[in-house]
């Protein structure tokens, strides 16, 4: 079933029309703008969301480890960025939950040892965490990101065949990451991953305007390097079918997000629709590109509930405190 949450005033017209995309008709000066989510923060300056962004990134991982009980740097492949953190809960049982986390940092910053965001609050209830570095630019390449991501997800399904699910959550570049999995082909790996749930925090499923970004135009170097690492490109020419039918997406963007975020989360939210797959979407209320990840160090976050991350997504019902309504 799909769930279209929505806003009185949100267009829920939009089909995906991609020749009419409007992005078509943005100067290079609004497209960069568009794609630079730092420049749409609300409460702060630009600089300082950055910085504060690092701060509390570096502040919850060190907290993160402060418990002790992580296993850090574990190799899932043989390259020297081929590590990931695993953090576990007091009980640790054959049958945990895993949440398995990909920064964001546009595909060339951002590292695993400062993105410990909601380890603290879901260990404490019982979800074993894993954080997941992988080559970023200009040493890996997309395709390599994304196989090495597809590496991670096969190591803790082989080193945890017992887990209760694994879901995968991404935050911008990250869910872009997190969302190219729904294409994996398993099969070459000799595991099928127990993917439960896709969280998908203010992602990038479109990369083709990115290609016309001066930022981020050496991560892709030509229209098919953008359209065969583009999930919502794959899904919408050779669609998926999830290998679990229960296996859930939570499309998600920030209300303060850039149009270009929030049309990218919309029309990827309708494509996995379209494909038959589980999938709900939300607009964070009153949040920046940011503080969604800021909110996920808190407990009492409805977003940080395990039953919102890992429990059958019941979390869906909670949302009527924000004001959304189903249809
Ligand atoms: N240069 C970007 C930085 C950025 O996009 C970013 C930074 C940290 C974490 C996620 C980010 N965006 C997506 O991956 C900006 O101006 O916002």
């Amino acid at each position: 079933m799909c769930v279209w949450w929505y806003k009185a005033g949100m267009d829920v017209s939009g089909g995906n029309h991609r020749h009419e995309a409007p992005w078509k008709r943005m100067s290079k000066e609004e497209l960069d703008n568009q794609y630079s989510p730092s420049r749409w923060v609300v409460r702060l300056g630009a600089e300082e969301a950055m910085r504060t962004y690092s701060q509390i990134g570096n502040e919850v991982s060190k907290r993160a480890r402060a418990t002790g009980r992580s296993l850090l740097n574990v190799p899932y492949g043989d390259g020297d960025g081929e590590k990931l953190d695993i953090y576990l809960p007091e009980a640790v049982s054959e049958a945990m939950p895993f949440l398995v986390f990909f920064h964001g940092g546009y595909w060339q910053s951002g590292s695993k040892d400062t993105s410990a965001f909601m380890v603290n609050p879901l260990t404490a209830q019982g979800v074993a965490v894993v954080i997941v570095a992988y080559d970023i630019a200009p040493k890996g390449t997309l395709d390599q990101m994304v196989d090495q991501v597809t590496q991670s997800i096969v190591f803790v399904q082989k080193q945890y065949p017992g887990n209760q699910g694994i879901y995968l959550c991404g935050h911008s570049a990250g869910a872009h990451l997190a969302a190219m999995m729904l294409l994996a082909d398993w099969t070459k790996h000799g595991v099928t991953p127990n993917l439960k749930g896709f969280f998908l925090l203010s992602g990038v499923y479109d990369l083709e305007p990115i290609m016309h970004t001066s930022e981020n135009a050496p991560l892709l170097p030509a229209l098919e390097d953008a359209q065969r690492n583009s999930p919502l490109w794959q899904l919408e020419t050779a669609p998926t079918r999830p290998a679990d039918p229960a296996c859930r997406i939570l499309v998600t963007v920030g209300q303060h997000d850039s149009p270009e975020f929030h049309r990218q989360s919309r029309e990827f939210y309708q494509t996995l629709c379209q494909g038959g797959w589980k999938a709900s979407f939300e607009e964070l209320h009153d949040m920046d590109h940011f503080e969604i990840l800021w909110n996920l160090t808190q407990e009492d976050y409805v977003l940080t509930q395990p039953q919102v991350i890992c429990r059958g997504w019941s979390w869906a019902h909670q949302w009527d405190l924000h004001g959304a309504r189903q249809v």
